[in-house]
């Protein structure tokens, strides 16, 4: 999403450590972020908010505990902390919101504010759970900090003389919401979300549960950032700018780096692990997992580093851009709008005026009792799933008339393209060739040899005949698509690991995109479609990225593309 920016704040910038932290110093302090985050609202830019809960997730427990000390006070449930993190979000949720829509309303700006309660998916064995490390609650004196340790809980130093309670903070994995939030920030919303990190859950066989946790809220965000696919993360807190050498005569300020140079620093041991390492280890994260840019500056900075003339700015340099155009594609056009949507590794960003859906070989041979694929001795019933999804996409795509391409194995009448190693393997109880229920199996012409009823071709889609299972192999597939100037293509089709699996990758090797619907693909083999599905995006999207039809859906629906012409 061009110009939608992520700003996270700590939750002390709502409560300064050792200040007690009234609930009116809040709301002056959330009303002065609020402006920032109206002026962003006015430049014209998508604004999604993140916040932390430290201080206050803190003063919710440490309130239960002065009242039901020992939990048995009538009346009174034990808050667990989960539920504290829960009740940390609705509150501070609830300030920022209406201070944002009270900033909003005092410039004109009809946008509205709107918190969302997130929850955010940990590991039930993450390591963290036996070892305590991120400080909640307001900052103690020794003599206090003694006085709780006593009392059952754990409390360190984070400074000399400050004490703060710490309590686990495992690792998020996957931000519940998501999708919903990304669809929220599509209508111009500005969207409080994930806040304290989120509230952790596991999953368990009988649903979620929450975990006695408090989760990182600068890891949440790049999460958050990445999954929603927003252009860049701030990371607002509170100095300008990142330092090395901090404290030493050799402190100098980092302006713009790229992600070998901060990782050298990070693992070179120049930011705490309580502090700036989270925010450095998070920015880094974001851009591995396919953000533009993470900036990490001060409230008072937010604008001028938004611009570039503050703040420390990471960039990843190593990747260009999405979408690669092709040498033979028309030049493309600046500021042109894009869609965005989540997709594994990471978020998978296409232009509407470059794209196609591809259909692979929805044949009757494969698809159906008495083709190809059963005389094999497969179970065709299981590729049949795959047709639902894909119907959807393919009705979307002819409503907006982008280009579809279908694709179809099989072979002259004369079988002079038949492969000898081709016919003769395997032990089937019918050849190719060969006269079967549906005709001549996988010949054209033959009625097996068609595509299935429910997504039968319509008149101006292409249909491509091909011999083997690459749809570019022996095919016109690649001038078709250079002399459309199409750079992504959208892959549906049977089987995942045989004609999808090898027309992804032919497709990658000539500079194209392939976005992977994951159940708009299938195969005989369940266990073949799973690991084809996670070999497309092994290694930072190898040959491509895997989505749900249904984030391909939600995209669409959210974005306004009337006005793209084609
Ligand atoms: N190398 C560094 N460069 C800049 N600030 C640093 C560095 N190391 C530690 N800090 C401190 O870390 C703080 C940010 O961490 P913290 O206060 O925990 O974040 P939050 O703003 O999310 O509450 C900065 O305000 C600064 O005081
Ligand atoms: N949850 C969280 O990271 O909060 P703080 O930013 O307030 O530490």
């Amino acid at each position: 999403m061009t110009g939608t920016v992520l700003l996270a704040v700590g939750g002390n910038a709502l409560v300064l450590d050792g200040e007690p932290g009234s609930v009116a110093r809040q709301q002056e302090r959330a009303a002065r972020f609020a402006d920032q985050v109206a002026d962003l609202v006015g430049d014209g830019r998508q604004v999604l908010v993140t916040h932390g809960n430290g201080p206050q997730v803190g003063f919710i427990l440490r309130r239960g505990e002065l009242v039901a000390p020992d939990a048995s006070v009538e009346g009174l449930p034990e808050l667990p902390l989960w539920l504290a993190v829960a009740d940390s979000q609705g509150g501070i949720g609830h300030l920022l919101a209406v201070a944002v829509d009270s900033a909003l309303e005092r410039r004109g700006l009809d946008s509205r504010a709107v918190a969302v309660l997130t929850h955010v998916e940990v590991d039930a064995d993450d390591p963290a759970f036996a070892l305590p490390t991120k400080p909640i609650g307001a900052a103690m004196t020794s003599s206090t900090a003694r006085a709780r340790t006593a009392e059952g809980w754990t409390v360190i130093e984070t400074a000399p003389g400050v004490h703060r309670r710490v309590v686990p903070s495992p690792r998020p994995r996957r931000v519940v919401e998501a999708e919903q939030i990304r669809a929220l920030v599509h209508t111009g919303a500005v969207v409080v979300a994930a806040g304290g990190g989120g509230i952790p859950v596991v999953r368990a066989a009988d649903g979620w549960h929450g975990v006695d946790a408090v989760v990182d809220k600068d890891r949440a965000s790049a999460l958050l950032a990445a999954s929603v696919g927003v252009d860049t993360l701030v990371l607002v807190t509170g100095v300008d700018e990142v330092s090395v050498g901090r404290g030493t005569p050799r402190q100098r300020a980092l302006r713009e780096v790229d992600p070998v140079e901060l990782r050298a620093h990070l693992d070179a041991g120049e930011f705490p692990p309580g502090s700036m390492g989270p925010k450095v280890e998070s920015a880094l994260q974001f851009v591995a997992d396919g953000g533009r840019r993470a900036v990490i500056t001060s409230l008072p900075r937010l604008r001028d580093a938004l611009e570039g003339r503050s703040g420390t700015l990471l960039t990843a340099r190593d990747r260009p851009a999405p979408p690669t155009p092709t040498a033979l594609s028309p030049a493309s056009t600046p500021g042109e709008p894009m869609i965005t949507l989540a997709a594994d590794p990471f978020p998978y960003v296409f232009d509407p005026r470059r794209v196609a859906l591809l259909c692979i070989d929805f044949q009757r041979d494969f698809m159906e009792a008495g083709g190809f694929g059963e005389s094999l001795g497969n179970d065709v019933s299981r590729l049949r799933g795959a047709i639902e999804p894909t119907s959807r996409v393919l009705e979307v795509f002819r409503d907006r008339g982008w280009p579809v391409i279908h694709t179809r194995e099989g072979h002259r009448p004369d079988l002079t393209d038949l492969f000898p190693a081709k016919r003769d393997r395997g032990s089937p109880t019918l050849r190719i060739g060969e006269d079967g229920p549906m005709g001549r199996v996988l010949v054209r012409g033959s009625a097996g040899h068609g595509i299935v009823p429910e997504l039968a071709p319509v008149e101006g889609e292409v249909v491509l005949d091909k011999p083997g299972k690459g749809s570019f192999y022996a095919t016109d597939l690649e001038t078709i698509l250079r002399a459309r100037g199409i750079t992504s293509l959208v892959v549906t089709g049977v089987t995942t690991e045989v004609c999808v699996q090898t027309t992804v990758r032919e497709a990658n090797d000539r500079g194209f995109e392939s976005l992977v619907l994951s159940d708009c693909t299938a195969s005989y083999f369940p266990q073949f479609h799973r690991s084809a599905l996670d070999m497309f995006c092994a290694q930072g999207g190898i040959v491509g990225w895997v989505a749900t039809s249904d984030a391909l859906l939600t995209a669409l629906r959210t974005t306004t593309h009337e006005e793209v012409p084609r």
